[in-house]
């Protein structure tokens, strides 16, 4: 058993408490230029630093997404680093997206990176692939139950082209993503009051009635903002499962920088209508 409080605890409190917003932290080079901001390591550092201090305590969630720290080498790494702990230093969950998915020994070394409790990287909760069978994410579900951290396994992605994977069928009738969001289901069976294994669900894909999304489990749910999504959807998309949804929205809001005042009023009406899609749900 962890000494730690498992992360689906923590976000339902959160989600309960601030709502279940998600900010992604995503410093685009067009963002940065939109700022006033050199595409650099400099310009990556205050766009992070300014993301983190419009938002922290106000939503449940941030989503750095690593890629665009991925850019700039070994130092825009440590903007990660400082970028991750300056969240959780202000009571802010943190998911690092990074999205990764190995071999099971591989993803031993990816777990260790991003979920061992004393990584430099450490994180709430790390976005993983499951495309290279979900049993192959083993030691990451065991590394995050140990440091009472979670995973968000790919499932229904928000982008066009992730039907051809998750909607094929298998030789059992089940679709590809249907059989990944019952491994979700099975590995958060008995947790109260929400398990830690999340799955990735995008915003944007209309009625998803024929899948289960009752994975006792929160739904990260991108695609709200720039991608065409809008949180009146979300009652749409995710029927009664929409009390676990975490709406992600990143450009939609970071596209309102560099002035936090304008960043926070961007964020509060993102979660205001949040709110009041819920509240009709
Ligand atoms: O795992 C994710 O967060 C993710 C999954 C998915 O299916 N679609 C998706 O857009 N994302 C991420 O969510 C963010 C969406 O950004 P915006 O489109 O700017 O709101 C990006 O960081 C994407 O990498």
């Amino acid at each position: 058993m962890s000494p730690y409080e498992p992360f689906g605890a923590r976000l339902r409190r959160a989600m309960d408490e601030r709502g279940p917003l998600c900010v992604g932290i995503d410093p685009h080079a067009s963002l940065l230029t939109e700022w006033g901001l050199d595409d650099d390591v400099a310009g990556l550092e205050r766009f992070s630093r300014t993301v983190v201090e419009a938002v922290a305590g106000r939503v449940a969630v941030v989503k750095p997404q690593s890629a665009f720290f991925e850019r700039f080498g070994s130092r825009g790494v440590a903007v990660l680093e400082r970028t991750v702990e300056e969240a959780r230093a202000a009571g802010t969950l943190v998911v690092m997206d990074a999205k990764r998915g190995d071999i099971g020994s591989t993803m031993a070394a990816y777990a260790e990176a991003f979920l061992r409790k004393d990584s430099p990287l450490f994180s709430d909760a790390l976005t993983v692939s499951p495309y290279l069978g979900y049993g192959s994410l083993g030691p990451a579900v065991a590394m995050a139950r140990e440091s009472g951290a979670g995973l968000f396994v790919l499932a229904l992605t928000s982008n066009p082209e992730g039907g051809e994977v998750q909607h094929a069928v298998r030789a059992d009738g089940r679709t590809v993503g249907a059989t990944v969001l019952a491994h979700l289901a099975a590995e958060n069976a008995g947790e109260e009051p929400l398990g830690s294994f999340g799955a990735v669900v995008g915003a944007t894909l209309g009625d998803l009635s024929s899948y289960d999304l009752d994975i006792n489990g929160p739904l990260l749910a991108p695609g709200v903002g720039a991608q065409g999504a809008t949180p009146a959807d979300l009652p749409k998309v995710f029927g009664s499962s929409v009390r676990n949804v975490v709406p992600n929205v990143s450009r939609g809001v970071l596209r309102h920088g560099p002035d936090i005042v304008t960043l926070r009023d961007a964020v509060d009406r993102f979660a205001d209508e949040v709110r009041a899609a819920l509240a009709l749900a």
